[in-house]
């Protein structure tokens, strides 16, 4: 079970819900993740207008828990605004927190990051803050009242996978009680495996699915990629070795002369 703010939950695999070709595909690929927890962001919903009712509407039918975001923000003011906004709108406590710092690569400003969580934890939000894999930053959000922390494996929608394995394994050793969510650059669910076998708790993803040619599939293709990724944190993994060991005993075998 992973828990999240107090939040038992079974699957491992928060989803986007950005870019699907249609809602209905979306509300498939979501049953076959079996995902428990959506992000939604606030600002592209309500500037749906009526198709932004449908949405929360098909949300509410799923029986997801939401998880809103601040995307697209980029100042403090902007992202505290949004979170409150979300509050109301969504009755949860629960904020996903970005607030962007570079056009490019979508990096966030985690000075901004630190201060926007510290307003918020302090307002009564569960902040889970989007973040670089930096651990001065990190302590910082810990110390502003995050209780989750997800750095990111790449930039937003850029599908490269993980480019800081040694950064997110020395975060996971530095944090091993606090739930880690690798959010952001996930491709393929070999790439969700692998961080998942570094130990991380869960990871949250959008585009990857969103994008592919069969989402549902896809979706399904990354629910067993997680866990199988967790299993193996959990089971032990051998350590990789420089010389050939034989798998086969050689005490007791026959000798011929
Ligand atoms: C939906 C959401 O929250 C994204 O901003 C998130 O960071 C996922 O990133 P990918 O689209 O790269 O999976």
């Amino acid at each position: 079970m992973l828990t999240l703010y107090g939040q038992e939950l079974g699957s491992r695999m928060l989803l986007g819900t950005a870019r699907y070709p249609s809602p209905a595909i979306l509300a498939d690929a979501v049953r076959q993740a079996g995902t428990e927890v959506v992000t939604v962001s606030l600002r592209r919903e309500t500037a749906g207008g009526r198709q932004g009712g449908a949405f929360f509407e098909l949300i509410r039918e799923l029986g997801v828990r939401v998880l809103p975001n601040t995307a697209g923000c980029h100042t403090v003011s902007e992202a505290v605004l949004t979170a409150k906004m979300a509050r109301e709108v969504f009755s949860t406590n629960w904020i996903k927190l970005e607030v962007i710092g570079h056009h490019d690569t979508l990096q966030p400003d985690v000075f901004g990051l630190v201060e926007a969580a510290r307003i918020l934890a302090g307002e009564g939000f569960d902040v889970f803050p989007y973040t670089t894999d930096d651990l001065v930053v990190a302590e910082r959000l810990v110390e502003a009242g995050c209780k989750v922390l997800m750095p990111w494996c790449a930039p937003i929608g850029s599908a490269m996978g993980p480019q800081n394995i040694a950064a997110l394994r020395t975060m996971r050793a530095h944090f091993p009680d606090m739930p880690l969510i690798v959010d952001a650059g996930i491709g393929r669910p070999s790439h969700a495996t692998t961080v998942m076998e570094l130990g991380y708790d869960a990871v949250l993803l959008n585009t990857a699915v969103a994008g592919a040619g069969n989402p549902a599939l896809m979706a399904a293709a990354f629910a067993k990629a997680i866990d199988a990724g967790h299993a193996a944190f959990e089971a032990g993994m051998l350590e990789p070795r420089d010389m050939a060991v034989p798998s086969t005993p050689v005490i007791g075998k026959a000798v011929f002369s």
